[in-house]
């Protein structure tokens, strides 16, 4: 069987993505991974699925699944690449998109200058939510993993995230912490980990090691977890460039109960063509 697909990336953070709109492809986690494989098969981040809408009032439903095979339920930079696809492919004609995935539904724009807008919903700091074992909500909470002890804060951006900050992202141990705490018990579903140094109010680096993908060059989703987490622990304004190893995103927050709001680019690289 023939699929055609696109590879696309979000800052470097890259995607397969499939129109299964007009085909009708699945793939076993198994097939996931092996297409993942940057040696033996095409290699990406993720894999973004395009399907019809589930809900009438949504344009589109999209699913994402990690390298790893798992799915997940939101991907930031995979969000905006989504909305690229479906304009390229021509399966919409409009600027504003609305689209649901497991995590829900959002509102992606086109913009103008190339890049794309998504408003990624309200952050969710509820523990059980997150999902986090933790007898109540904290700023900042301490998590032994070894013999170190971590302290980060935490939040659901659809998706689980939990945020550390550094002195500098350059030297920051994200090879042994990344999977100390990517499957750490006290986040039963694992978790993304992000590294941020704080520069400014309104300017961090930031470096993430992704729950099943492991460190990414960007991570969209992670850079409105660390916004929203830098916000509530008063280090952070409203709007704040966040520096990752593939680039700048900007994120926007007004604050807890209110939607955040995410901008940045949307590559596409090329078309092609597997037989499965
Ligand atoms: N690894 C993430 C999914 C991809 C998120 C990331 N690529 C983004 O841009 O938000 C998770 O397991 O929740």
């Amino acid at each position: 069987m023939l699929v055609n697909f696109s590879k696309m990336h979000g800052l470097g953070n890259d995607f397969m993505v499939i129109d299964n709109v007009t085909q009708n492809v699945f793939f076993s986690p198994e097939k996931i991974q092996q297409l993942a494989d940057r040696n033996f098969g095409i290699g990406f981040d993720q894999l973004l699925m395009v399907e019809p809408p589930y809900d009438p009032d949504q344009d589109f439903h999209y699913r994402i699944f990690n390298a790893d095979g798992s799915e997940v339920s939101q991907c930031g930079n995979g969000a905006r690449c989504f909305a690229r696809f479906v304009k390229l492919k021509g399966l919409i004609n409009r600027n504003k998109i609305l689209v649901s995935t497991k995590a829900g539904k959002m509102i992606l724009y086109l913009e103008k200058d190339g890049q794309v807008t998504v408003n990624m919903g309200v952050p969710n700091f509820t523990p059980a939510e997150i999902p986090l074992k933790a007898n109540k909500e904290e700023k900042t909470y301490i998590i032994r993993a070894d013999d170190n002890t971590h302290f980060c804060g935490a939040v659901s951006m659809g998706n689980p995230h939990c945020v550390l900050e550094v002195d500098n992202t350059e030297s920051a141990d994200v090879e042994t912490i990344g999977p100390q705490l990517e499957r750490h018990e006290r986040f039963p579903e694992g978790v993304n980990v992000g590294f941020m140094q704080v520069l400014s109010a309104e300017h961090i680096r930031l470096r993430v090691f992704e729950r099943g993908a492991g460190e990414t060059l960007a991570c969209g989703s992670g850079a409105c977890a660390a916004v929203a987490i830098g916000q509530i622990q008063g280090k952070l304004g409203k709007d704040v460039r966040v520096d990752l190893p593939g680039g700048r995103l900007r994120i926007r927050w007004q604050g807890p109960g209110s939607p955040l709001k995410m901008t940045g680019p949307a590559e596409h690289v090329y078309d092609g063509t597997i037989n499965i």
